[in-house]
């Protein structure tokens, strides 16, 4: 993205709030597609369940990991992306923890 800086280096405020809002739409891409990520965790759940497999499973998280940090053009961005998922990941497993403790089949 092009900057967009006045004389004395500082955003214009009018810049600072174009960003803000292409923020608040990424954002709302971001919640969307986390949402329908839960609900294939869900799908996930029931089949692991269904298997007696444990939530965690290492050796997945290792390649998510690897995989979408190798897929992020930037990086300088790598650790971060690989932060974010980590994050995504632990509260996968704490969704699946709360479906299972709630399923009323057990
Ligand atoms: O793939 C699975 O087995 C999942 O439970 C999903 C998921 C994930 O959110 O990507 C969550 C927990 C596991 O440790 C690994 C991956």
């Amino acid at each position: 993205m092009e900057t967009k800086d006045n004389a004395s280096g500082a955003w214009r405020p009018n810049e600072l709030a174009a960003a803000r809002q292409q923020i608040n739409q990424i954002d709302d891409q971001i919640v969307k597609l986390l949402a329908q990520r839960f609900d294939a965790v869900t799908k996930v759940n029931e089949a692991k369940q269904s298997a007696d497999l444990p939530v965690m499973d290492q050796g997945r998280e290792d390649q998510v990991l690897d995989r979408v940090t190798n897929k992020d053009p930037n990086p300088e961005t790598h650790v971060y992306m690989r932060q974010i998922f980590e994050t995504i990941m632990k509260n996968s497993r704490d969704y699946q923890t709360h479906l299972t403790n709630t399923d009323s089949n057990h």
